[in-house]
């Protein structure tokens, strides 16, 4: 591989951004992507990963540049030339890469690796935690697990299309894909590209979501006619899931307390079809209250720690703070005791997250079936996703059951 000046230019100067001015590493990219509209799909590909990946792997490669933060231009020129050396990239005679010792930069390498925090690129808090949550064996595989790059996954929608008439579609614009076995809606792209400029795309025939996400919606267990809350809804993700396996008949009620995010999914909802679908923004207590007793399912996928998907957002790893976690968690116990009373006797309430730890997942369900709120529902099954054995997004999803006494 050849490096180019200008791309190479592009990537310093948005990694200074996510570095040192706290700047989200997606938006950053997607900024980064507009800056030369002649750049082609390669440039943009690497543009995008190259920062990515040292973003993936600061700690490692600022401990074998030896640079500290926050971090001037040339330390991060001197993590790139240690992300280029440690790739077999051949640097050119650029003054950024006078005197880069290629030898140590290996000998570094190898020396580190014995070190997991380092050679995984962990803060010290995450990867203590972590060990102490899942046991040694388990955190040594997830930790190198989380940092593979995702595939892209799209999710046919059945609204619109089917999964074999959307892979054949995408094989006629030259996007090969695969179907994943256990996995009902989903494809994968053989090769990563950027599928939101297709026509299938804006025609609504699929949306990007990772394979463990198009889990949770099945889980649920919805059927074409019944009354279903999603109550952290964001822009939609899991509600559009929902309303396709719905075949566009009952409601499905989609909440969260931001009503941009909710703006965002009523645009979704458009493109993919989906007709069933209403948004309350909670902007109090009374739009939950109003619902007590009244859902035939309710889905709370929590707000978490995203520890399960760093591999498509490694930024979390660094701007995820203790006191977030805490935070965090103290949320998810009360939106459990609270939202799940929106349940009718009978009915079924799903609790996921995108996160790995148990102290967000199965130990918050098992705190919410002892307190009071959580006496009237039963424990039916889980799913705890790991990365490195499902190859994809850490997940944990619980199904629970609320007696009927009523
Ligand atoms: C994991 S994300 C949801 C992702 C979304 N369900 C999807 O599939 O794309 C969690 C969501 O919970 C929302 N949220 C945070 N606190 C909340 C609360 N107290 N009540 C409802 N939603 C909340 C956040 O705005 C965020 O959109």
């Amino acid at each position: 591989m050849r490096l180019h000046r200008n791309l190479c230019f592009a990537t310093v100067d948005g990694l200074l951004l996510i570095f040192n001015e706290g700047n989200y590493a997606d938006k950053v990219v997607q900024q980064l992507l507009k800056r030369d509209k002649r750049w082609g799909s390669r440039d943009r590909g690497f543009v995008a990963e190259t920062t990515y990946d040292i973003v993936r792997w600061k700690r490692l490669y600022a401990e074998i540049a030896n640079v500290k933060e926050p971090f001037s231009r040339d330390d991060i020129w001197r993590l790139f030339a240690v992300w280029a050396t440690l790739k077999g990239i051949k640097l050119p005679d650029w003054k950024y890469f006078e005197n880069t010792p290629t030898r140590k930069i290996k000998g570094r390498f190898d020396e580190l690796s014995q070190i997991r925090k380092i050679k995984e690129s962990f803060p010290d808090w995450i990867d203590e935690l972590a060990e102490k949550e899942l046991g040694e064996t388990v955190w040594n595989k997830e930790a190198a697990a989380l940092n593979e790059q995702a595939d892209v996954i799209l999710r046919a929608n059945t609204l619109k299309t089917t999964k074999e008439k959307l892979k054949s579609e995408l094989f006629d614009l030259d996007f090969d894909t695969e179907e994943i076995k256990g996995y009902l809606d989903a494809l994968k792209l053989k090769e990563r590209a950027n599928v939101f400029t297709t026509e299938a795309f804006k025609k609504g025939w699929f949306e990007v979501q990772d394979a463990s996400s198009q889990l949770v919606a099945e889980f649920l267990d919805v059927k074409p006619g019944i009354k279903v809350v999603d109550t952290c809804a964001g822009a939609g993700g899991k509600t559009l899931h929902i309303a396709a396996l719905m075949e566009n008949k009952g409601q499905v009620i989609a909440m969260d307390i931001y009503e941009n995010k909710l703006r965002e999914l009523k645009r979704r909802a458009k493109r993919a079809g989906a007709h069933n679908i209403e948004m309350r923004t909670i902007d109090s207590t009374k739009p939950i209250k109003k619902l007590y007793d009244k859902a035939d399912r309710v889905l709370i996928d929590a707000p978490c720690s995203g520890l399960g998907v760093l591999r498509r957002n490694p930024d979390a790893k660094w701007k995820l703070e203790a006191s977030f976690l805490e935070r965090i968690k103290t949320t998810q116990r009360e939106i459990l005791s609270s939202y799940s009373r929106m349940v009718k006797p009978g009915g079924k309430l799903v609790y996921a997250t995108c996160s790995i730890l148990p102290s967000e997942n199965q130990e918050q369900v098992k705190h919410f079936l002892t307190s009071e709120s959580g006496k009237e529902f039963t424990f039916v099954k889980e799913k705890k996703i790991l990365s490195h054995e499902s190859g994809f997004d850490g997940f944990y999803m619980a199904l629970l059951e609320r007696k009927n006494t009523k």
